[in-house]
C-alpha cells in the first residue's frame, strides 16, 4: 500500500510539529499539502517538509493528492474543517478542542454517526503517553480497589495574553476532562470553578490560577488546578486515590527541592512538546496506520464532544460562580455498514 498523503491545516506550534513528524519520523505517510492563514508560514513549513501550499484549507481537504488531514488550526476553525473532511469521507486527526461549543461538537458526532466507520480522531495525546496508559491499566486491574478521587495539576509556565480564563478552560482543562473520562471510564455530570486571588502575572480580568471541580456520574470527584502563568515549568500531574491505595504520575523523579526558574530538584520539561513528544508521535503513527485502512484508532468524536461539553459548563461556572450541570445529548448509534 502506498504512503498516506496528508494535508496539515494550521502549521503554528502544533501543526508544524506534526508536519515535521510526518516528514521525518512517522512511517507510511508524507505531507503533500500545507495550509495556513499565514501565507509565509505555510511556505516555510511546506518547503521544510517537501509539500505544496494550498491557501484555502477547504480546497486542501478536497485536493486530489490528499488522502487524510491533520487539523491543527485554532479551535474556532475546526468545525468547518472537520465537516468538510466528513463530506469527503477521509480520515482526520483533529487537535483538541473538537469545536468551541457543545452544540457544534454534537453536530459532528451526529454527522459522523451516519457514516459506516468513524473517521475523526481527537488529539488527546495523553491517552498515548506511557504513564497515563499505565495508570489506566492499574485502575482496570482492580489492584487499588475502586477509584474515589482524581487530583490533577496542569501548570503552563507562560501563555500569551490571548489565554483568558475561557481559553484556559477550553484549551487546557479540556485535557483533564478527557483524562478523567479515560481513567474513570464514566461521564462528568457537573462542574464548579473557584477563582482564588489572581496572579499579577495574568492580564487584568483573567482568573489565573483556577480550581475546577468535576463530579462524575457515580459520584467521584476530580479536582484540577489550572495555571497559565506559573513561571516555573510545564507541570502536569495526576494522582488517583482509590479504596486500597493511590498512584501518581507526572513526577520527574527525585525529591521536590526547589521550584523556580524551570528547576525543581532537576530540570523540568519546558513545555508540552518536551513532555509529550513521544505521545504525539505514537498518536500520529497509530492514526496513520488506521487511516490507511480508512478508519481511526484513538479517542473519537464522542470523546471530543463530551470534553467540549464539560468545558462549556466550566466556562459558564467561571462566569456565574455556580455549579453547572453537564447535560449530554443521547449517544447516536452508528448506521449499519
Ligand atoms: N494536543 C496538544 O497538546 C496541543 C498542544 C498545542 C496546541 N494544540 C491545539 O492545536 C491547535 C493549534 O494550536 P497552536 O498552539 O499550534 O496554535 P498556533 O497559534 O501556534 O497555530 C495555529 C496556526 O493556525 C493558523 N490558522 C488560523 N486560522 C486558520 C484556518 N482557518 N485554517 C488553517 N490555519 C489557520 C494560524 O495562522 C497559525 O499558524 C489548537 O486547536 C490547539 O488547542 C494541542
Ligand atoms: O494548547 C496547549 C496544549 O493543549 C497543551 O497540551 C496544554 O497543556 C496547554 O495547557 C494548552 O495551552
Amino acid at each position: 500500500m502506498s504512503d498516506l498523503r496528508v494535508a496539515v491545516l494550521g502549521v503554528g506550534v502544533m501543526g508544524s510539529y506534526h508536519a515535521a513528524a510526518l516528514a521525518e519520523r512517522i512511517a507510511h505517510a508524507r505531507v503533500t499539502v500545507v495550509s495556513d492563514a499565514d501565507g509565509p508560514r505555510a511556505e516555510r513549513v511546506a518547503r521544510a517538509v517537501g509539500a505544496r501550499v494550498e491557501a484555502d484549507p477547504l480546497a486542501a481537504i478536497d485536493a486530489a493528492d490528499v488522502d487524510a488531514v491533520v487539523i491543527a488550526s485554532p479551535g474556532f476553525a475546526h468545525e468547518a474543517q472537520v465537516l468538510a473532511c466528513l463530506d469527503r469521507r477521509i480520515p482526520v486527526l483533529c487537535e483538541k478542542p473538537l469545536t468551541l461549543t457543545a452544540d457544534t461538537a454534537y453536530r459532528i458526532v451526529e454527522r459522523e454517526a451516519t457514516l459506516a466507520t468513524p473517521l475523526v480522531q481527537l488529539g488527546f495525546m495523553r491517552r498515548f503517553d506511557a504513564e497515563y496508559a499505565a495508570l489506566r491499566s492499574l485502575v482496570a486491574s482492580g489492584e487499588l480497589g475502586a477509584p474515589l478521587l482524581l487530583h490533577c495539576v496542569h501548570r503552563n509556565p507562560a501563555q500569551s495574553d490571548a489565554f483568558t480564563s475561557e481559553m484556559m478552560m477550553r484549551d487546557s482543562v479540556v485535557h483533564e476532562a478527557d483524562v478523567a473520562r479515560f481513567l474513570l471510564d464514566e461521564e462528568i455530570v457537573a462542574v464548579t470553578v473557584k477563582r482564588p486571588r489572581a496572579s499579577r502575572e495574568a492580564p487584568p480580568g483573567v482568573s489565573d490560577p483556577m480550581l475546577v471541580l468535576m463530579e462524575t456520574e457515580s459520584g467521584r470527584l476530580v479536582d484540577v488546578e489550572i495555571s497559565g502563568r506559573s513561571r516555573v515549568a510545564y507541570e502536569v500531574r495526576t494522582e488517583l486515590v482509590a479504596e486500597h491505595g493511590n498512584a501518581m504520575i507526572g513526577l520527574d523523579g527525585g525529591p521536590l527541592v526547589a521550584r523556580t526558574g524551570g528547576v525543581r530538584g532537576r530540570v523540568q520539561t519546558a513545555g508540552f512538546i518536551e513532555r509529550f513528544a513521544t505521545a504525539y508521535d505514537t498518536e500520529l503513527q497509530r492514526w496513520v496506520r488506521a487511516a490507511r485502512r480508512g478508519t481511526v484508532d484513538g479517542p473519537g468524536t464522542w470523546d471530543g464532544y463530551a470534553a467540549v461539553a464539560v468545558c462549556a459548563a466550566g466556562v459558564e461556572a467561571v462566569r456565574t460562580g455556580a455549579r453547572v450541570p453537564v447535560e449530554l445529548a443521547p449517544r447516536p448509534v452508528r448506521a449499519a455498514a
